[in-house]
């Protein structure tokens, strides 16, 4: 049995959409698949969770098809069962975790092969902790949780009434460019305090602080070019002491990923990092925004398999 969790609403209804244009194919009459519809936010983790709790043995995989906020839910729904395969098909704005593991491709071709040649590859994620968490020990991430102008960036998006439109004109992906460019000029640079595998060390006026597992973000964006998913280490991108003219210069090369060549950045590999700030800081963690003073980051110890396509 292979069970749906699909976003109507994600990428501006594109969700539905693509679901319609997969239900529409005889493979997909032809096969025992479960269909749940997201209804609001948290929605996906509550149907992953309670579905896996009820017949784990019987699924053959979970397929999201939404944006990287449903996976983000439907990845910390499972998140006792790493064992569970899981296969992506984008609906979203961004779909960086689509492009992280190279599975970029039309929703027929990628639903035909999860249900008739699947391919999956182990996939370590990671997992965070703020001090605004209640008793649950620890959450979940697919691609990456990023601190300061990378959050306030985020939370720009998600609130921006353009959202709506661009879509409609399909340039969805433009969206988090449109929010950069709006936050440079407001954002105030913080002072931080990274402990990097056990050393720590105080930085000032950093405007980002980015853990990723692969290297895209922001609708694919080269922000970590060097990350790679694997079983050992994260990769971090440090951005401080750099002027508001260059950070704008700055986002121009990150597409290509040439960035990195910046003497403002450092890139770090990690396996386990915390960071602390006097005062609140934004955080965006696969595309969702939040807010927090501390936070732990680790790499998770389990990896699940994850469908990808191949050519
Ligand atoms: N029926 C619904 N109506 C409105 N929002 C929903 C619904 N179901 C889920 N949501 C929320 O929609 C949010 C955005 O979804 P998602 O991230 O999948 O799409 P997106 O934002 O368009 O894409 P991306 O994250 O790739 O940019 C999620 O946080 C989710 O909780």
């Amino acid at each position: 049995m292979y069970i749906l969790v699909v976003n109507p609403a994600a990428g501006a209804g594109k969700g539905l959409r693509v679901y319609e244009s997969i239900k529409a194919t005889s493979l997909f009459q032809q096969t025992d698949c479960v269909t749940y519809f997201t209804s609001y936010p948290g929605h996906a983790e509550e149907i992953a969770r309670d579905a896996v709790e009820l017949s784990d043995s019987t699924i053959s995989c979970f397929i999201v098809i939404g944006g990287d906020g449903t996976l983000h839910e439907v990845w910390n729904g499972l998140q006792q069962y790493p064992h569970m395969r899981l296969g992506f098909i984008p609906a979203g704005s961004g779909n960086d975790f689509a492009r992280g593991i190279s599975t970029m491709q039309e929703e027929r071709k990628l639903f035909q092969d999860i249900i008739t040649n699947p391919n999956y590859v182990y996939y370590w994620g990671g997992t965070y902790k703020t001090d605004k968490a209640s008793i649950t020990p620890h959450r979940l991430f697919a691609n990456s949780i990023g601190f300061g102008f990378d959050g306030e960036i985020v939370k720009k998006a998600h609130s921006a009434r353009y959202r709506q439109w661009l879509h409609k004109w399909k340039l969805g992906s433009l969206v988090y460019v449109i929010a950069l460019l709006h936050t440079v000029l407001s954002y105030r640079p913080k002072t931080l305090e990274l402990t990097i595998d056990g050393q720590s060390k105080q930085y000032e006026n950093v405007w980002m602080v980015t853990v990723g597992v692969h290297g895209f973000y922001g609708g694919g964006m080269k922000i970590i070019p060097e990350a790679r998913m694997n079983s050992k280490h994260l990769s971090m991108i440090i951005i401080h002491n750099i002027s508001k003219w260059k950070v704008l210069f700055l986002f121009l090369t990150v597409f290509r990923g040439s960035h990195t060549a910046f003497k403002e950045v450092e890139i770090v590999d990690v396996s386990t990092v915390a960071l602390s700030s006097e005062e609140e800081i934004a955080y965006q963690v696969d595309g969702q925004y939040g807010c927090c003073k501390r936070c732990e980051v680790h790499k998770t110890e389990h990896a699940r398999p994850v469908f990808q396509y191949k050519k």
